[in-house]
């Protein structure tokens, strides 16, 4: 099993697709998952996801294990012999991995009924535009609703064979952040004739910094950050337009709205100040992944009877729409070390399939412990 799953995690890395886009990578997990033992298997599709149910010896309740599926819009620089086919996408995220985990453990199952129901969830969208959220509200869950729920996620800066959890806070309340700048391009020798929205831009990116620093409590966390900026056409014409797109991310839920109503304001004045207009988009917000004390417990009880290690985490400033699922249903996510020298959303994020393997054993010990 061990080589079969590293080769299926590496027929996924081949095929990573963006959020809502998972038809091939859709299509290769129902070609493996309808060739199991289908006995106690039930399989629903909901747009580019699949939900499998596998009915336990003893049904009194339902355990869901999520994971996500989607890549993300970064070129691979891995220069593995199993790269990306898709130019300018690739699993940076790990979600390969999760899927294989995902897959490892649902093919124990078949082969062996566990002891409760299980819900697997191969989740669209992660990365954006969000999948757990209309997942949730489309309903399709309703006749298999878990009981309770968990997921895990890569963690790069761990050694494998560790995995990480804690109870309470564990990943952060998200927004995306999207600007738009309209001013009044023309000839780089007559700024005066000209709304220069290079300097707008510029000068919206340099003063948001203040936002965090003055604007919330200092006791609480929070994070802006402008991951991508365009703007202009050619070195000796000042630009009409300039585009920000980035991320808020917070501890606490109801910090989002400050950072929000400081960006609205700084927005405001530079209206006034550089004689432009600015439209904002917050795209896609995700609900903090807050565990449940009492699964975490019993995790960490279930872990302490395998070969791997626990550790205690520290609250990350990831997000995760996974935390929509824990809002509604008690559970946890944890991190599985994967030892890799680049992080998460790198193009040279290179995970160590050994981990692969730990994975299906951190979640086999979960499921039948708990
Ligand atoms: C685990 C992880 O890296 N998740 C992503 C989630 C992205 C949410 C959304 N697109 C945003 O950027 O706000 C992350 O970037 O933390």
């Amino acid at each position: 099993m061990e080589d079969k799953l590293i080769q299926i995690r590496r027929d996924l890395h081949q095929i990573p697709e963006l959020g809502f886009q998972e038809e091939k990578t859709q299509a290769y997990l129902l070609e493996y998952i309808q060739h199991l033992p289908q006995e106690h298997l039930q399989i629903k599709t909901w747009r580019t996801g699949i939900m499998v149910k596998v009915t336990g010896a003893e049904g009194a309740k339902t355990i869901g294990f999520r994971t996500d599926i989607d890549g993300l819009p970064i070129s691979e620089e891995t220069g593995l012999p199993f790269e990306s086919q898709h130019e300018g996408r690739m699993h940076a995220c790990g979600h390969d991995l999760h899927m294989t985990i995902a897959l490892g453990a649902l093919t124990a199952c078949a082969k062996k009924q566990p002891h409760y129901n299980m819900v697997f969830i191969f989740q669209p969208a992660e990365e954006g535009p969000g999948g757990a959220l209309p997942l949730l509200e489309s309903g399709v869950l309703k006749e298999w609703w878990p009981d309770e729920i968990f997921a895990l996620h890569i963690a790069p800066e761990l050694p494998v064979g560790t995995v990480s959890s804690r109870a309470g806070i564990l990943f952060a309340n998200t927004s995306e952040l999207f600007l738009d700048f309209k001013g009044k391009g023309g000839h780089a020798a007559y700024p005066h004739l000209t709304k220069d929205m290079v300097v707008a831009a510029s000068t919206f990116v340099t003063n948001m910094q203040g936002i965090v620093a003055r604007n919330l409590d200092p006791l609480q966390s929070a994070v802006i950050t402008i991951g991508k900026m365009e703007s202009g056409f050619v070195q000796n014409t000042i630009a009409e337009n300039a585009r920000l797109e980035g991320t808020i991310r917070t501890m606490d839920p109801e910090a989002i709205a400050v950072v929000k109503q400081h960006i609205e304001q700084q927005a405001k004045g530079l209206e006034i100040s550089h004689d432009c207009q600015i439209s904002i988009d917050y795209g896609s917000n995700y609900y903090q992944v807050y565990n449940d004390n009492t699964k975490v417990e019993a995790f960490q009880k279930a872990i302490a009877g395998t070969s791997l290690t626990y550790k205690e985490a520290n609250p990350a400033m990831t997000g995760e729409d996974f935390g929509y699922m824990l809002k509604e249903i008690p559970g946890f996510m944890f991190w599985l070390g994967v030892n890799s020298p680049y992080g998460l959303h790198h193009s040279k994020l290179t995970p160590d399939e050994q981990a692969i393997n730990c994975g299906v054993e951190a979640v086999l010990a979960y499921i039948n412990e708990s």
